[in-house]
């Protein structure tokens, strides 16, 4: 990618990792974005850095094998997002955040493994679609890739057990959109609880996935 496209980048970054921030997404040093560049190499957050208050010349830049190039140390979930990327080749973007919402559903006891949230919206279809949860790790556990990896491939976001969502999109705009989405859909699944709500048919699911395919 040019220079300034990689600049402009950097400076989304930090926007929409303020934006996320300030709305409450996102709390502390939780969370991490990264983008994909042209020249097969990867922006990512800093560790420890506040999403809310990033410096763009300091977010990370790591080569196409995932070598720390500059800017400061990588987040440790370096490796999630490699694995993420690797099995989605047309996925831009990857966003993991702590909302609340989203990591209250990955603490239930009945949730399915394999579908955690109904589809309750068509936007929800759009945006996220089928929801696996993987397995509880240690925050930067590489084996933590290994999980997201058997799954990437057929799913753009996943929910990691008692920790928080993964999202990729195929925009930086689109994964956190889409971050957007599944936060609010697990408020809505929470706000649901013992309703009985209806959720979307199979068949109402399946068209729009054929009408609006995601990346
Ligand atoms: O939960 C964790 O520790 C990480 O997944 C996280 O959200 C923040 O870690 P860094 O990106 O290394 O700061
Ligand atoms: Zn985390």
């Amino acid at each position: 990618m040019r220079g300034h496209d990689e600049t402009r980048l950097r400076e989304r970054i930090a926007t929409l990792g303020q934006s996320l921030f300030d709305r409450g997404l996102t709390m502390g040093s939780s969370g991490n974005i990264s983008v994909r560049l042209e020249d097969g190499g990867w922006l990512m957050t800093p560790t420890n850095a506040c999403l809310g208050r990033l410096d763009p010349s300091r977010i990370a830049r790591l080569d196409r094998d995932g070598r720390w190039q500059g800017g400061d140390k990588p987040t440790k979930e370096h490796f999630l997002h490699m694995a993420m990327y690797a099995e989605r080749p047309r996925s831009e973007a990857i966003v993991h955040l702590h909302s609340t919402h989203s990591v209250a559903v990955s603490c239930l006891p009945d949730i399915d493994p394999c579908d955690c949230i109904p589809p309750l919206t068509a936007y929800y279809v759009m945006r996220v679609g089928r929801l696996p949860l993987v397995p509880y790790h240690l925050p930067g556990d590489p084996a933590l890739g290994d999980a997201v990896r058997g799954l990437a491939g057929r799913h753009s976001a996943v929910l990691l057990a008692n920790h928080g969502p993964v999202v990729a999109g195929k925009s930086l705009e689109a994964a956190v959109y889409a971050t957007e989405e599944l936060e609010e859909t697990a408020k809505l699944y929470l706000l649901l609880h013992g309703r009985n709500p209806r959720a979307l048919t199979p068949e109402q699911v399946a068209e729009l996935e054929a009408r609006f395919p995601r990346d």
